[in-house]
């Protein structure tokens, strides 16, 4: 599997806005660190674009926005912010708006107090105040809420507290750490779009933290997708599902997850096909790619060993002659998921219709070549999309 920042495809924002350039994060004794959480992180975000950071648990998500805030020193590396160079600065120093669990409300004051905080210290008018904070807090649903005080709201409300306090006030860029985690899922769903059209309307630039690829996908210009410290990806939620830059993000991203198989290449007369090994009693399949124009110096040569991926949404059920031998069928009220075991392997499928089929039933399906990804062997990196050459 990759472990380091593929090339990034080129994405030119008009401005950029910020600017990770190298980044490391080292936490313990400098001299001798236990972790090394944020693995020479780079990434550009223009202006008044969204970007979420995606990844599973402990991969540096929170280290890097924290570094961006300032509640985390930079170990190595630098960050720019509207032109500045901030990575020293402190934290009120760097004009960037933040909701972050621990970074609470002030308990004395009111939820409105709260949000209105910044606003009345920039001496706007009263009635400029007012408008601004209905129209914040009627956009996160806290009208109700507004002269209570933080210690006397649950967790959800509290969050949308922060969200409005972060939103309402103007900064260079808003950071926001898992920013509806505790909110009921329909809220939740409700609030993203409202949430989206607010940061678009206004220009905002922002960076957000999260582990619900739905709410990424939902919010997000891009996607940063880290894993392991390391940046594996940064696009468009629709760039990473067709053209992932490696193994570990065609994996990540996506649900159900890619369908992987160890395969071989043959490349002959230039028509190149790939094909999967049967294991045991269970016979393989192979699928025709064409002709492929392949650069000099391709990993793709005739022999080569290869990982096929396919999107479970791509396999073609019923079609085709290549057969597997079906071990669940789960009808989910708007999709049924299948499982096929075929070349010694379990095979997720998705259909939007009914699967008539029982268990143990052969079944017929084929792999479209243009639903084809292939990876390398030895590093996971992304050879061929469909008839898309990588590199
Ligand atoms: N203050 C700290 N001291 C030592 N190690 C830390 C500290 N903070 C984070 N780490 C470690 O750094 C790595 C990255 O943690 P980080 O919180 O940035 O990941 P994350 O992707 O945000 O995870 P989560 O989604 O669980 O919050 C983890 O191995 C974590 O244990």
């Amino acid at each position: 599997m990759a472990n380091q920042a593929p090339e990034q495809p080129a994405h030119a924002p008009a401005a950029v806005a910020l600017h990770l350039d190298a980044v490391d994060k080292f936490y313990g004794d400098p001299a001798n660190p236990a972790v090394h959480a944020v693995k020479s992180f780079s990434m550009e975000v223009g202006q008044g674009e969204i970007v979420a950071l995606l990844g599973s648990s402990g991969c540096g998500k929170t280290s890097t926005l924290r570094m961006i805030a300032g509640f985390e020193t930079v170990s190595r590396g630098e960050i720019n912010l509207a032109g500045r160079r901030i990575d020293s600065l402190p934290p009120a120093k760097r004009n960037v708006a933040m909701a972050f669990e621990g970074y609470s409300l002030y308990p004395p004051l009111t939820v409105r107090d709260n949000i209105a905080f910044a606003l009345k210290a920039a001496k706007l008018e009263q009635s400029e105040v007012k408008r601004k904070v209905d129209h914040i807090s009627a956009l996160l649903e806290i009208g109700p809420i507004l002269d209570k005080y933080p210690s006397s709201l649950s967790g959800g409300q509290q969050q949308r507290a922060s969200l409005a306090r972060a939103l309402i006030r103007k900064a260079d860029l808003y950071l926001l750490d898992e920013p509806m985690s505790q909110l009921e899922p329909q809220l939740r769903s409700v609030l993203r779009g409202r949430i989206k059209s607010y940061l678009i309307e206004q220009g905002l630039t922002s960076v957000f933290v999260t582990h619900d690829q739905t709410e990424a996908n939902a919010l997000a210009d891009r996607i940063a997708v880290m894993e392991d410290g390391v940046l594996q990806q940064i696009a468009s939620p629709a760039e990473l599902k067709d053209r992932p830059a490696n193994l570990f993000v065609a994996t990540f991203i996506g649900e159900p997850p890619m369908n992987v198989f160890p395969a071989k290449l043959s490349a002959q007369d230039g028509q190149v096909s790939v094909a999967v090994e049967g294991a045991g009693s269970a016979s393989g399949f192979s699928v025709e790619l064409g002709e492929i124009v392949r650069p000099p110096g391709s990993a793709l040569q005739d022999g080569a060993s290869v990982h096929l991926g396919v999107r479970p949404h791509s396999v073609a059920l019923g079609k085709g002659d290549t057969r597997g031998l079906l071990v669940s069928n789960q009808w989910l009220g708007d999709q049924t998921h299948v499982v096929i075991e075929t070349a010694g392997q379990a095979m997720v499928a998705v259909s939007y219709g009914r699967v008539d089929d029982a268990l143990g039933a052969e079944v017929a399906f084929s792999i479209p070549p243009r639903a084809v990804h292939l990876f390398a062997e030895d590093d996971g990196r992304a050879l061929l999309h469909g008839r898309e050459v990588v590199g």
